[in-house]
């Protein structure tokens, strides 16, 4: 069960070109802040569709091609406004968890050839240093009990069902890749065995 502390700190108005969504500001006992995009009435038991999204400064705001984050952020808005009813939980843990200079120093050396995966070894990281209790917590502030959620990503759902949410269907979130993108998803597919 998630065990991790989470204050409710702030709610506003997001209008978007989506929809107008809630913006729920948290912040967590180290002091970082984090928020979580609400479409529609998600306290009501029924199964909410649901989006775990790790921060990508360059994916999420500055366009890049590298790696497939903006467009799934984009989906996710897309597909919660669609239906009318959701949440996203954004999650400021960059870098898959190990911030954003040292993932443009893994930039860097995948520049000179290595992977996504053996560029976070050669620094020292692991893989992928994300946890996910924050985002169960989050979940649990805003009366989320069960979720549909949008990710291609096993570890994912296995982390977060470990946590205490109960996810109740997995929802395929693929997006169209870019030539800069195909080696990235690739690799995910191969080493962290992401379902495309
Ligand atoms: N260290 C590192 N982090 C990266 C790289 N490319 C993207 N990221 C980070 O990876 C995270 C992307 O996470 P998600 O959008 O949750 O994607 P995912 O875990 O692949 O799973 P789904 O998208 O749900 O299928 C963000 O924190 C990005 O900053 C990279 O090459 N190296
Ligand atoms: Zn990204």
């Amino acid at each position: 069960m998630s065990n991790a502390n989470v204050t409710l700190a702030a709610r506003t108005k997001l209008p978007t070109q989506f929809a107008e969504f809630e913006l729920v500001g948290f912040t967590d006992a180290t002091g970082k802040e984090h928020v979580a995009l609400v479409l529609g009435e998600v306290d009501d038991g029924a199964p909410v569709l649901a989006r775990v999204h790790s921060e990508c400064l360059t994916g999420d705001a500055l366009f890049s091609q590298r790696c497939d984050c903006g467009p799934q952020l984009e989906a996710a808005m897309q597909k919660i406004a669609n239906e009318g009813r959701g949440v996203i939980v954004y999650l400021r843990q960059e870098g898959r968890g190990i911030g954003l200079i040292n993932k443009l120093r893994a930039y860097a050396e995948q520049d000179k050839g290595l992977d996504t995966v053996e560029a976070n070894e050669i620094l020292g990281f692991a893989a992928d240093a994300r946890e996910y209790d924050i985002a169960a917590a989050m979940f649990a502030a805003l009366g989320v009990r069960e979720v549909r959620l949008m990710t291609n990503n096993p570890k994912k759902l296995e982390a977060l069902s470990e946590l205490g949410v109960h996810v109740v269907e997995r929802v395929e979130h693929t997006t169209e890749g870019t030539p800069h993108n195909k080696h990235y998803l690739a690799t995910k597919s191969a080493k962290f065995g992401h379902l495309f």
